[in-house]
């Protein structure tokens, strides 16, 4: 067991509502889990759990990490500790209940990509989000809001937005149903709780009346202003529940022997100090491609050698990179990089809708259905997929793409109606041909094998489009996930001899997958998103930022900075703060990488 230090034991010591705040690595999360284990074993009543409560699976998956490594937590201390994320939590309120706050007794969930189809035409009506003026983005916010209720209230179909506004008025409104939660969950465990957005306070809000709650907080690690978090709520907790406060602020444990947290605390507020930190190397590279994305894969290559060398086994290297863009261009560059390098095998945090909506298609088509009709309905599994893929930001292109194809599909049925030839040049023909070889293929039971062959199929068809949607499909590990999907495409086939339900299958096991929480943290080489980063930890760290394009000496463009545009301007709050979450999530070493000729402004001493 490691040595509590004294603020961690008060923790332990304290009874009541308590807030625990404190800096990355300063044992918020180990204190927590200690206390729950004293909590099993001192206060809970037969049947009775104690619920963590964290934003992403990624974080869950921590959490279990981190109860594993405590050693003095006994196995029967550790099945009462039960760590769920607030969507499944909620949702399995709402499942039971919802019908009291206006949603129809048979609900499903309209996952990420469904959602981002339903709302796309709303989405697309309005420029991108940063031209928006004040009244744009409410007006639009607006939309979206009454869509969504009007999916969830008549077609019960709801998406996560609502959970946390529904339970939050279900638990103010119901004494029973917040006793029923309370009963069972005693006392709840709220981890990164300076992200709590106003509609999930609401909701703890009304079991703290009910149930003990555990805050973990680090104000300066606040990420999510975008979404709802707010400043003061810590403020809010402390008012309406007068907990303890226990300041664990100075220590880190994480990155021991290093400074790495120190730097992290310097990046707050510009001020550096002369004498290097040790922990934080930086590097510069030239502002073009080519020299850019080597000199990443040099570092990369250079901390995969150190860790490996130094003999851990489950190493694991962050590459943390500002925007979605990069993600995906460090994770081609990785797969294929320069010269004779070999590929570099890791993970990419990519946003899932595009690959997922892709995944439906082929499911779709192991559908294998002939009726009548079978193939508009192929066409609008298609256009689903460019309405959806976009998630939260549909192109313009996209929807365009798709009202081509729908356009298409009604002269396609006026020939066939009237009996005339179908026009060589429609953008469906080659969609046709695919569609029809798909139909004559012989599919064998084995989900992967049958899987794997249509894949093929559209990979190597006529149409430029499913091809892509084939190349996207590649993208979700499904078969290799976990056998939930196999299973289910097996179990259709020994009862229909066909993928009947290929489609339905697929979508529950993504909904399942959503809400698995098993998953171990992730480990070798993954590139991510700097905001995925929080509540992780890694041995080292690289981030990554893009540099400028010039045209005579001028600036012309500067994409995928760690602040926008790479300007100056104010106190750059967020920005630090997400820099600092970033840097602080190694152990051992964060290099830093940013252009020699326009370094980040953050790195730039305040004067
Ligand atoms: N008193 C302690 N002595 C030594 N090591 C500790 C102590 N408390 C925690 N640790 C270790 O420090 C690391 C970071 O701790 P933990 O994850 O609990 O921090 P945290 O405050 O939750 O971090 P963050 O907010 O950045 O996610 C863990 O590996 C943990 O085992």
């Amino acid at each position: 067991m490691v040595d509590l230090t004294e603020a961690q034991k008060d923790v332990l010591k304290a009874e009541g509502h308590q807030l625990v705040v404190g800096g990355p690595g300063s044992g918020k999360t180990t204190v927590s889990i200690l206390k729950a284990a004293k909590i099993a074993r001192e206060k809970l009543k037969p049947g009775q759990r104690i619920l963590f409560l964290s934003f992403a699976r990624a974080t869950v998956s921590r959490v279990f990490e981190a109860i594993d490594e405590e050693r003095s937590v006994t196995k029967e201390e550790k099945k009462l500790i039960e760590v769920d994320t607030y969507h499944s939590f909620f949702w399995r309120i709402l499942k039971a209940h919802g019908y009291l706050v206006g949603f129809p007794r048979r609900m499903t969930i309209l996952t990420p990509p469904n959602e981002a189809i339903a709302l796309s035409v709303i989405r697309s009506g309005f420029k991108a989000n940063s031209k928006l003026s004040p009244e744009e983005k409410a007006q639009k916010a607006a939309l979206e809001v009454a869509e969504r209720t009007r999916l969830a209230t008549e077609e019960g179909k709801v998406c996560f937005d609502l959970f946390a506004e529904r339970v939050a008025v279900l638990l103010h409104g119901s004494t029973k149903v917040r006793d029923l939660v309370s009963t069972m969950y005693p006392f709840i465990i709220l981890d990164e709780f300076q992200d709590t957005s106003a509609e999930q306070w609401r909701a703890v809000e009304a079991i703290g009346r009910s149930s003990t709650l555990i805050a973990l907080a680090d104000p300066e690690q606040r990420i999510f202003d975008f979404i709802g978090a707010d400043p003061e709520r810590l403020n809010h907790f402390i008012e309406a529940f007068k907990p303890s406060t226990h300041d664990l602020a100075g220590e880190n444990h994480r990155s021991k022997g290093t400074d790495i947290a120190l730097f992290g605390n310097h990046l707050l507020t510009g001020k550096f100090r002369e004498e290097p930190y040790q922990g934080i190397d930086f590097e510069g590279f030239a502002s073009n491609p080519n020299q850019a994305f080597a000199s990443l894969v040099a570092q990369v290559l250079n901390a995969r050698k150190r860790l490996i060398e130094a003999g851990r086994k489950d190493w694991s290297l962050a590459i943390l990179v500002p925007t979605k863009r990069m993600t995906r261009l460090v994770s081609d560059n990785l797969r294929e990089p320069f010269g004779n390098v070999p590929p570099i095998s890791h993970t990419a945090a990519v946003d899932m809708e595009g690959p997922i909506l892709a995944a439906e298609v082929i499911a779709f088509l192991l559908q294998q259905r002939s009726h009548d009709g079978c193939f508009d309905e192929f066409v609008e599994v298609l256009c689903s997929f460019f309405h959806g893929r976009g998630g939260a930001a549909p192109t313009k292109g996209d929807l365009a793409e798709a009202a081509r194809f729908r356009a298409a599909l009604v002269k396609w049925n006026d020939c066939v109606a009237k009996g005339k030839a179908i026009p060589a040049n429609s953008v469906l023909q080659a969609t046709f041909a695919v569609h029809q070889a798909v139909a004559a293929v012989k599919l064998t039971g084995d989900p992967d094998a049958d899987w794997m062959a249509l894949r093929a199929l559209l990979e190597a068809g006529e149409c430029a489009r499913l091809a892509e949607i084939a190349r996207e499909a590649r993208n979700v590990r499904l078969l290799e996930r976990g056998t939930q999907l196999r299973q289910g495409l097996s179990q259709d086939w020994r009862d229909f001899g066909g993928y009947r339900n290929a489609l339905a299958v697929t979508r529950q096991a993504f909904v399942q997958e959503h809400f698995a929480t098993a998953h171990k943290p992730e480990s070798g080489v993954v590139v991510m998103n700097m905001h995925k980063a929080k509540g992780k930890q890694f041995d080292e760290v690289i981030i990554f930022e893009g540099w400028p394009k010039r045209v005579k000496g001028e600036i012309v463009g500067n994409p995928d900075r760690i602040v926008g545009g790479n300007y100056r301007d104010g106190a750059m709050t967020q920005a630090r703060q997400n820099f600092r979450v970033s840097v602080t999530r190694a152990k051992s070493r964060t290099t830093i990488m940013s252009p020699k000729d326009d370094i980040c402004v953050l790195l730039i001493p305040a004067v």
